[in-house]
């Protein structure tokens, strides 16, 4: 097979090399300009490896007004990544072999990237019996992390019977922490401003309580735990204190979380409605240094398109999520990279090795180095985009960034050797 050369690319934003990748692996790591084969000008562009998402909508079966998994992979290359974890609230929810294995297979005929379809804990989402997890486990699509995403596995029990059973497979249950009682009807962060705009408060101890009380249950049983797009600095603490003590527990923050807060919700524009809401200024600061110390294992999209209808309207009837996979690579280098907070190794470690490690996902967030799988991306820092929702992959439109300018562009996105994106197109 001929070699493609990314030539004079900045592994990890370090020195200029050429990275020769034959046969569906990074054959040679050669000085920039010696390497043969079919060239990619990579000069100036810093390469990464293939971004993993933990945590993405892909809306099929069910939803595909808003998303298929065709429309949502393509999204997911454009943006850097050559994994995603699909989430399980689909309808049929995912939470039978049959529904995951069907995931797993449309994601293997789109061909953008892998995806790694994430299985319901409870059956139908309904927090009240637990899901055939050993028959997600075994099937084809290899499930190993487990998620009710949307839904809080608030049911003590129920969780530790999950965290008890994943043990057999290595899997992991992801939580939505989020205290179901504390956040009836809540519309946005719970504070002065929520006051104010007379939207219902939704309070930071909804999550932080649950995050607490399930790091005490996975200590108890010895098992695996992540937790889902921490939103507070109250968290960050309790997930320092846990990690302090050497708890198997990890956690994700979404790219949005780290760039906006509670204040857009001063718009009324329900584009900016996600679950957890924007949260205070002191809290986006705080899940910075969570992810710049480590405390925050990896950042995760939490992509979540919407039909146009559910995001019209009043604010209190609209459907809550954001999009996020086109726009996380730039959302993370303006709040991590441009601020100092994080080098290009840490973004690698945050966005692809990190949650490769979480969902056991082989061969993804591998190093840059002779021999491991090529799955790379290629991004040019010093480029600057301004978000056009309608130029996006994804079937939605519901970015919170329309027309907001944004450094750092994907130029090219490798899965296993081929191009799944060349000059910020669709290969
Ligand atoms: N994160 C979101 O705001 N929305 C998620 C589900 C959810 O977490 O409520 C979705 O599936 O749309």
């Amino acid at each position: 097979m001929t070699a493609t050369v990314l030539r004079a690319a900045r592994p990890y934003g370090g020195d200029p090399v050429d990275l020769v990748l034959r046969d569906g692996v990074v054959a040679e790591v050669l000085p920039a300009g010696t390497g043969s084969g079919s060239v990619v000008d990579a000069d100036g562009l810093v390469a990464l490896p293939g971004l993993v998402d933990l945590h993405t909508h892909l809306r099929e079966p069910g939803r595909e007004d808003a998303e298929t998994v065709e429309t949502g992979t393509r999204a997911a290359a454009l943006g850097g990544f050559t994994a995603v974890h699909a989430m399980a609230n689909t309808d049929p929810v995912a939470d039978t072999a049959g529904v995951v294995e069907q995931v797993w297979r449309l994601g293997r005929e789109a061909g953008h990237c892998d995806v790694a379809p994430v299985g319901a804990v409870t059956v139908g989402l309904r927090g009240e019996r637990l899901a055939e997890l050993g028959a997600m486990a075994e099937s084809a699509a290899r499930v190993r992390v487990f998620s009710d995403d949307g839904h809080c596995v608030s049911d003590a029990v129920l969780m530790r019977r999950a965290l008890e059973y994943v043990k057999a497979f290595d899997g992991v249950i992801a939580q939505h922490a989020q205290e179901p009682r504390l956040t009836e009807g809540a519309q946005m962060n719970e504070g002065a401003l929520s006051g104010v705009l007379g939207l219902k408060g939704w309070p930071s101890v909804a999550e932080e309580s649950v995050i607490a009380r399930d790091i005490l249950l996975t200590a108890h049983v010895g098992s695996r735990l992540h937790v889902c797009h921490v939103s507070t600095a109250g968290s960050v603490e309790i997930l320092r204190l846990a990690k302090e003590r050497g708890l198997a527990v990890t956690a994700e923050v979404t790219p949005h979380h780290l760039l906006l807060d509670e204040e857009l919700a001063a718009t009324y524009d329900a584009v900016y409605k996600v679950n957890p809401p924007l949260r205070s200024k002191a809290d986006v600061e705080a899940l910075r240094q969570g992810v710049a110390d480590g405390t925050i294992d990896a950042i995760a999209t939490d992509h979540a398109p919407h039909a146009g209808e559910d995001k019209e309207g009043e604010w209190a009837h609209a459907l809550p999520g954001m999009l996020g996979l086109e726009t996380a690579l730039s959302v993370a280098q303006l709040a991590l990279v441009d601020t100092g907070l994080l080098d290009w190794a840490g973004v690698a470690e945050r966005l692809s090795v990190a949650p490769a490690r979480i969902g056991r996902l082989a061969g993804q967030g591998r190093p840059l180095s002779v021999g491991e799988p090529a799955n790379v991306v290629l991004v040019d820092p010093a480029a600057r985009w301004t978000v056009d929702p309608a130029a996006l992959a994804s079937k939605s439109r519901n970015t919170p960034y329309a027309g907001r300018e944004l450094p750092g562009r994907v130029v090219a996105t490798f899965l296993r050797g081929r191009a799944t994106v060349l000059d910020g197109a669709l290969a």
